[in-house]
């Protein structure tokens, strides 16, 4: 399995990496940062022009049916194909779908090629060459003097389905928050090595509740640590915090999941494109991702390390009650948990209402306002 974490770090820096059969090997390569030079010099190697990968939520934002039952496609490309209207084709708001012939069902090794990228937190994009059998030695040559890293399209199969965000339990200690003097953060690691996870034990856990109060919370860090205005983030994680500690303790589970994880690269595109008019849910889907990428198996081995099973929830989501019920936690309560309503969350704030069916009724109707929001109207007079 290291072969796969490599390749999942060869990715991230751009670089080729074969996925191997015993009857092929294929080419892939992330759509961050190729050029015409990267394109044609990925043809040459396989001999073969390659193909754009794509999810279905990318060729559902270009206004193409996928064929059905599948996941990705593959668009065919030619020689002529330049590498800006490849990427264009990949992740740009646009509403013209690509003049190449129709799409097919991706294969098994480019439906494979698209989970490395997520797990690395790219673009769920990929360029894709078929290596010609007159090329494979030549393949074969380059990946064992290590130009090239090859890795089995079964191990990395097996990665998806497997075991491997078991998590560790790492370090802890005693981090007293203005919030929650008695806090204790308990720091796990996936065992893949890419991702760590907080649990921020609050109170004394011989007191909590029987239902014991717990937040799932998203990272964020626009909105964790510098206070966006963009989302509700910041002041969510405050107040639950305060809640907790005021319901005489519980856990905050800080997760690892910026961007409802897509990551934080991601989340900046997203943003551009919403500030061209987009909203979240559709921003997401121009770079291939569905509404929600989150999974929640993190939160729920912490859950059975901590011997929790009875939980009350902090949240206005109905997906994460969903989870930690499928999961086996016992949810036998529900708190909102709200951030301030602002000029620049309100658009925000509304298609999680309305797409994502989030609990925020009182937060929208209530037009409650920051300070800041006050202030800035009192300047601008620009209230909505
Ligand atoms: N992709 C994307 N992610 C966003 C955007 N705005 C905020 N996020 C992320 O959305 C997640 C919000 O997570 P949570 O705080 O757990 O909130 P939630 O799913 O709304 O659920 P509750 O707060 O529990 O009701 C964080 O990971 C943020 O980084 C956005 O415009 N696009
Ligand atoms: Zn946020």
């Amino acid at each position: 399995m290291r072969q796969v974490e490599r390749a999942i770090f060869d990715l991230r820096r751009g670089l080729p990496v074969v996925l191997r059969t015993p009857q092929d090997d294929v080419l892939i390569q992330p759509l961050e940062g190729i050029d015409d030079t990267a394109l044609s010099a990925l043809a040459d190697m396989a001999g073969h022009a390659p193909g754009l990968v794509i999810t279905t939520h990318r060729l559902a934002s270009l206004g193409t049916h996928a064929p059905e039952g599948a996941d990705a496609v593959r668009l065919p490309l030619g020689t002529h194909h330049r590498a800006s209207d490849v990427v264009a084709w990949a992740m740009a708001a646009m509403a013209e779908p690509p003049g190449v012939q129709p799409p097919a069902p991706a294969s098994a090794a480019e439906t494979a090629a698209l989970n490395l990228m997520r797990r690395g937190q790219l673009v769920p994009a990929a360029l894709s060459a078929r290596v010609d059998a007159t090329r494979r030695e030549a393949m074969a040559a380059l990946i064992d003097d290590g130009t090239l890293l090859g890795v089995a399209l079964d191990d990395v199969q097996r990665y998806g389905e497997g075991d491997t965000t078991t998590l560790k339990r790492i370090s802890e200690a005693n981090v007293p928050l203005a919030d929650a003097e008695q806090a204790r953060f308990v720091l796990f690691r996936e065992s893949d090595g890419l991702r760590e996870h907080l649990a921020v034990l609050v109170g004394d856990p011989t007191e909590w509740a029987d239902a014991v109060p717990v937040r799932l919370h998203s990272a964020c860090l626009t909105g964790d640590l510098f206070g966006s205005l963009r989302c509700d983030c910041g002041e969510q994680l405050r107040t639950s915090v305060a809640a907790i500690s005021e319901h005489g303790g519980g856990i905050l589970l800080y997760l690892a999941q910026e961007g409802r994880g897509i990551g934080l690269a991601n989340k900046l595109r997203a943003y551009g494109l919403q500030d061209t008019g987009l909203d979240t849910v559709d921003a997401d889907q121009v770079l291939g991702f569905g509404e929600d990428e989150r999974q929640y198996r993190a939160a729920l081995q912490m859950l059975a390390e901590l011997a929790v099973t009875r939980i009350a929830l902090l949240t206005n989501n109905p997906d994460k009650i969903a989870a930690m019920s499928l999961g086996g936690i016992d949810v036998v309560g529900r708190e909102a948990c709200y951030g301030k309503l602002n000029e620049h969350n309100r658009r925000y704030l509304n298609a999680k209402a309305e797409r994502a069916g989030h609990w925020l009724e009182d937060v929208l109707e209530s037009r409650d306002v920051s300070d800041r929001h006050a202030l800035h109207r009192d300047t601008s007079g620009s209230l909505e």
